[in-house]
């Protein structure tokens, strides 16, 4: 059977970058090259794989300059039976794509909210007075550019593709860009050094938060990251994503997500992975 792999598009966005090194690199270990399947957006790329349309999806979690993937970790919570296989980080370096001659020319800029917020300090300086409008993907947002007075910020692999001008590159405020992506499945798989959970707790009373840190720190276990998003119930009610330097395999952890249990209304666990550090020749 072919292996299916979600991803958000139209083909040239960065997810679908990170989707072709995990497809390459299954093609390597399988000999069977995937199947990629663009979705209209992130929600849809995980609604995909949690239905079994496809058989893995690939979305973006995290970046080192804007921080968490939000739609990600919200659709990742609602969605039950999603387990992440693999993570994989990616260098991100964007492009501003534009007809126009220069910068002066420009009036409004589109691209995905992450990609406009990592070139957030670019745009303010050589272009302080355009708009910024945010689309569901970085090469959506191509399908704006129809005068001189447009720009889009997308990757140099996108420009290529679409056979459009790169006006400005790299233009994101950091030049060490990276987003982390994670590979999920329905299926539970079963290796790696990271785990990554997600916990509601019982009440918003003082210390809530300080037990289920304890259990880790008790057991010396190192927490990698650690991410608060509201329920959406009520004000200042959240829930806490935590990623482990551990293996759900480790009797430590097996013992500290046990104890979790009793301290947390929901606790949901997303698997144990390992993460991919990809170094491309060129930047995505
Ligand atoms: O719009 C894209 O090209 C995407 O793949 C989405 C996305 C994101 O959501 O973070 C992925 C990586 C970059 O950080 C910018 C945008």
């Amino acid at each position: 059977m072919t292996v299916s792999i979600a991803h958000l598009g139209p083909p040239g966005t960065y997810a679908e970058a990170a989707t072709l090194v995990y497809a390459d690199y299954l093609t390597q270990t399988t000999g069977h090259k995937p199947l990629l399947c663009p979705y209209p957006s992130i929600t849809q790329t995980l609604q995909a794989v949690a239905n079994g349309d496809v058989t893995l999806g690939v979305v973006p979690v995290e970046n080192s300059i804007e921080g968490s993937v939000t739609i990600t970790l919200d659709a990742i919570w609602k969605l039950d039976l999603i387990r992440i296989q693999q993570g994989l980080v990616l260098p991100i370096s964007h492009a501003l794509l534009s007809n126009a001659q220069e910068l002066a020319e420009i009036k409004t800029v589109y691209s995905h909210p992450q990609a406009l917020a990592q070139c957030q300090g670019w745009l303010e300086k050589f272009l302080p007075n355009v708009q910024a409008i945010p689309t569901n993907s970085t090469t959506e947002a191509l399908q704006y550019l129809q005068d001189t007075t447009t720009a889009a910020i997308a990757s140099g692999r996108a420009a290529e593709l679409y056979q459009l001008p790169i006006l400005a590159h790299p233009i994101n405020d950091y030049p060490d860009n990276c987003t982390r992506f994670w590979v999920v499945s329905l299926q539970p798989w079963p290796g790696g050094n990271y785990t990554s959970l997600a916990f509601s707790v019982p009440a918003n009373v003082p210390g809530a938060l300080v037990k289920p840190l304890q259990i880790f720190a008790q057991r010396n276990i190192n927490l990698s990251r650690i991410e608060s998003r509201p329920t959406k119930r009520s004000l200042g009610d959240y829930l806490f994503f935590i990623d482990i330097e551990a293996n759900t395999d480790h009797q430590s952890v097996r013992e500290a997500l046990q104890e979790l249990k009793t301290h947390t209304e929901t606790l949901k666990i997303f698997g144990s992975y390992s993460i991919l550090n990809h170094q491309p020749q060129s930047p995505c």
